[in-house]
């Protein structure tokens, strides 16, 4: 018995001993396994990471898309991981006084993802450089074509001695993420940066900007600007609902794809910010600041704010009809505005003159966008109550500059006259004679280490100025450069 017993016992040591080298085989088949697996997924994210950069570099339009989905991502994932809560809730507020969350975060998370991407890139492997389309007080905005697709894109190039990359970044996303507008400029997903540069891609507008085609003194038709502010409205209501605002509306940042404005779309949002951020103004003003933003008497500083942006559209709006500014500056001091702000706060009843072209409904809106008061000023979707109705006074006669325009009744002082007769001069300089853009316009009121790329007259001349080649005279006006604190 005992022997038989202490065989039992040692065939069933045996089978235990066995079936633990077996477990134990098996258990190394498996970890060795995973591993391979585990192996294999690093391996292909990283090889789907290195085919992804690469067509960021070879293949512009898989590259928007790429990016676009990015951004979708960003915004689902955010929504599946994020749900509403105490804690969401204080962080929004922390972020935003107008507690714009939403975009704020998939804005941080676009800039996240395209500093991880960021490369440096010799541009000549990949781009023909065609031509320059414009220069910007950052830059340059080049026409290329990429050499493998044959895509046309317009290049905006960011000077890195004065650019940092966090402003470089946050332009990026911030087109980025608005491009999903159809009257915002659409983008490629592309961002790289080169020894001097920073550079990403945007859809090249053929037929330039809506300054080239806003015949000076005259403007363009009633048709013609109803068509392309119906654009830029539903652009800026698009940014506005999204709790950001521009802050550098003006003719030379919407750009137009043929001469009749039937395609505009909004760009640069290189001064974008959210709403309630806090600014301070450095410097300059231009005839699209508002007059809140223009008094340097104000030491504290701003909080960004729509109602900058409905000035600036306002002003605008005048710029398309006339061909003109209404100012030069929304301040104490400049005759027309002064004349504008008593008849806007109802001090005189007199229509100033140079709005006198107008209809009463044009009026009516003009003292909406354009009201003193920030506060009272209307929202910009408001300018769609008014496309029914006639705008100016002359329309059949398609706003030709001479009839139906009031001649200027405002008294001026000596150097005012001296300073309109030089304008007047400089009118072969206006960018519609011009073959080339650039030209620079002298004038001796305003001088600033920035300048717009555009100069302001009531009176007339309607100049766009080279920032950068200033050797022929000064600059005409500063732009508000401000920067967030
Ligand atoms: N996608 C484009 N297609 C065609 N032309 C363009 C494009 N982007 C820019 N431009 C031209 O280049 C000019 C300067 O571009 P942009 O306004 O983006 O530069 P910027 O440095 O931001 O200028 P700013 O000094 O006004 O801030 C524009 O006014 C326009 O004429």
């Amino acid at each position: 018995m005992g022997g038989f017993t202490g065989g039992v016992r040692r065939d069933n040591r045996e089978r235990l001993d066995g079936q633990r080298t077996a477990d134990r085989q098996c258990q190394r088949q498996r970890v060795s396994l995973l591993r391979f697996h585990l192996q294999t997924q690093v391996h292909a994210a990283e090889s789907k990471r290195r085919r992804r950069t690469q067509r960021f570099l070879d293949d512009g339009l898989t590259a928007a898309d790429t990016a676009r989905s990015a951004s979708r991502k960003v915004h689902r994932n955010r929504l599946q991981t994020q749900p509403l809560g105490p804690d969401r809730t204080s962080r929004s507020m922390n972020s935003s006084p107008h507690g714009s969350h939403a975009s704020i975060d998939i804005l941080e998370e676009l800039q996240l993802i395209a500093a991880q991407n960021l490369e440096k890139l010799d541009i000549h492997k990949y781009y023909e450089v065609v031509r320059e389309l414009g220069k910007g007080t950052y830059g340059k905005v080049d026409l290329v074509v990429h050499k493998i697709r044959g895509t046309k894109m317009a290049l905006k190039f960011l000077r890195k001695r004065t650019t940092k990359l966090k402003s470089f970044l946050r332009e990026y996303s911030v087109s980025l993420y608005l491009s999903p507008c159809p009257f915002i400029i659409n983008m490629y997903g592309i961002a790289f940066e080169t020894d001097d540069y920073y550079v990403f891609a945007q859809e090249y507008a053929v037929a330039g900007d809506l300054f080239d085609i806003i015949p000076p003194q005259v403007g363009l038709t009633e048709t013609v600007a109803k068509r392309c502010v119906h654009q830029v409205a539903i652009a800026l209501d698009y940014l506005h609902c999204k709790k950001l605002v521009h802050r550098d509306i003006k003719p030379e940042n919407i750009l137009i794809f043929d001469k009749e404005c039937r395609k505009v779309k909004l760009s640069d949002f290189g001064m974008t910010r959210r709403a309630g951020s806090p600014v301070k103004r450095v410097s300059g003003t231009i005839p699209y600041t508002a007059p809140e933003l223009c008094d340097p008497c104000r030491r504290e500083g701003f909080c960004v704010d729509h109602s900058t942006d409905v000035w600036a559209f306002g002003v605008l709006l005048f710029c398309m009809l006339t061909g003109n500014f209404p100012w030069e500056k929304a301040m104490p001091g400049d005759a027309f505005y002064e004349e504008f702000a008593r008849w806007q706060r109802r001090r005189s009843g007199a229509v100033p003159s140079q709005w006198r072209r107008f209809t009463d409904d044009a009026l009516r809106m003009f003292r909406r966008l354009l009201s003193i008061e920030q506060e009272r000023r209307c929202s910009v979707k408001e300018v769609f109550g008014y496309f029914n109705h006639g705008w100016m006074l002359d329309a059949e006669n398609g706003n030709g500059g001479g009839a139906g325009v009031p001649p200027l009744d405002i008294s001026l002082t000596s150097s005012e006259e001296d300073v309109l007769v030089d304008r007047l001069k400089q009118q072969s300089l206006s960018p519609v004679c011009m073959a080339t853009k650039g030209n620079m316009v002298m004038d001796t009121h305003y001088s600033s280490s920035m300048s717009t790329n555009s100069s302001p007259s009531s009176t007339g001349s309607y100049e766009r100025v080279n920032r950068e080649n200033n050797e022929r005279g000064r600059l005409l006006v500063t732009t508000p450069i401000e920067i967030c604190v």
